[in-house]
C-alpha cells in the first residue's frame, strides 16, 4: 500500500491507497467501513452508509456482511440506481440485498431509490421525500467510477448532469438519463454525496486509473463528472485502487 495523493481545488490532498490485489482492497475497505460505522453507533447511536453498485464493490460487501457490528442500528442506502425493479439482474437494490444484507447484516435498514413509478422523472418527488428524510451527514458513502469518468449515475454528458452538480441544488436525488446508457437512473446529487463524514472512492483495474489519472490532470467536468468529486473541499476523498490482474501491476 503506497500513500500518494492528489490536490483538490485548495490545494488539500486526497489521499490514494494502492493495494496489491482486489481483495486486499475489499479486506481493507470492509474494516475499515466497519470501524467508521462503529464508531458512529458508539457516538451518535446510529450509522449510514451510502454504497455504490456495479462490479466493483460486491467482495467487499461480501466481507462488510461478515463485520461484528450492531446492524440494527445502521441505515443502508444507494449511491444511484438503474430505474429497474430490484427483481431484475441491473438493479443495484438487487446486489445489495444480494451481497451486503445478508447474515446479521440483513438487520440494517435498507431504503432503495427505486419507488415503482413508471420513469426516474415521475419518482423524483417520492425518493427525494425518501431520501431527504435519512439523517445526514452520512457516515460512508462509497463510490465507484467508471472508465468514462463517470461516479454515481453522473455521467459524462447526461439530461440533469449540471443540476445534479450545483452546489445548491434543491434535491438530494436527481432523475438522469443519457443516450447509450441503457436503463435511465437515479442518481443522488453531487452536494447530497458530499454531506458524508466520510467519501471513499474504490476502482480497479489499469484502464480506470488511466482515467482517475487524467481527471485528476483537468478538464471539464461535465466530459468527466468525476472530477466534481476531486476538485470540491468539502471533504476529503478516500481513493483506493488494487490492479484487476496481477501482470497489471502497482504504478511506479
Ligand atoms: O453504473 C454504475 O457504475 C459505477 C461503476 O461500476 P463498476 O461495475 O465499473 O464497478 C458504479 O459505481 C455505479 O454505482 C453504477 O450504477
Amino acid at each position: 500500500m503506497s500513500p500518494l495523493a492528489l490536490p483538490t481545488r485548495h490545494g488539500q490532498r486526497h489521499p490514494r491507497r494502492v493495494f496489491a490485489t482486489p481483495r486486499d482492497l475489499a479486506d481493507a475497505l470492509a474494516e475499515g467501513i466497519a470501524t467508521r460505522l462503529r464508531d458512529a453507533l458508539v457516538s451518535r447511536g446510529g450509522a449510514s452508509l451510502v454504497v455504490s453498485g456495479g462490479r466493483t464493490p460486491e467482495a467487499l460487501f461480501t466481507r462488510l456482511a461478515a463485520m461484528p457490528l450492531n446492524w440494527s442500528a445502521v441505515t443502508v442506502t444507494l449511491a444511484d440506481e438503474r430505474w429497474v425493479p430490484p427483481t431484475d439482474t441491473a438493479s443495484n437494490e438487487a446486489l445489495v440485498r444480494r451481497s451486503l444484507l445478508t447474515g446479521p447484516a440483513a438487520q440494517a435498514r435498507f431504503v432503495g431509490l427505486y419507488t415503482g413509478h413508471a420513469s426516474p422523472e415521475a419518482g423524483e418527488d417520492a425518493c427525494n421525500t425518501r431520501v431527504g428524510a435519512l439523517s445526514r451527514p452520512f457516515d460512508v458513502v462509497l463510490l465507484g467510477m467508471g472508465e468514462d469518468g463517470h461516479t454515481a449515475s453522473l455521467f459524462p454528458g447526461s439530461c440533469g448532469l449540471a443540476a445534479a452538480l450545483s452546489p445548491s441544488p434543491c434535491q438530494a436525488v436527481q432523475a438522469v438519463r443519457a443516450p447509450g446508457l441503457g436503463h435511465p437512473r437515479m442518481t443522488l446529487t453531487l452536494p447530497t454525496l458530499l454531506d458524508s463524514r466520510s467519501v471513499l472512492l474504490v476502482i480497479t483495474g489499469a484502464g480506470k486509473l488511466r482515467t482517475l489519472d487524467q481527471a485528476e490532470a483537468g478538464g471539464p467536468v461535465e466530459v468527466m463528472p468525476v472530477r466534481a468529486l476531486l476538485r470540491q473541499d468539502r471533504v476529503l476523498v478516500d481513493i483506493n485502487w488494487a490492479p484487476e490482474t496481477a501482470n497489471e501491476g502497482a504504478p511506479a
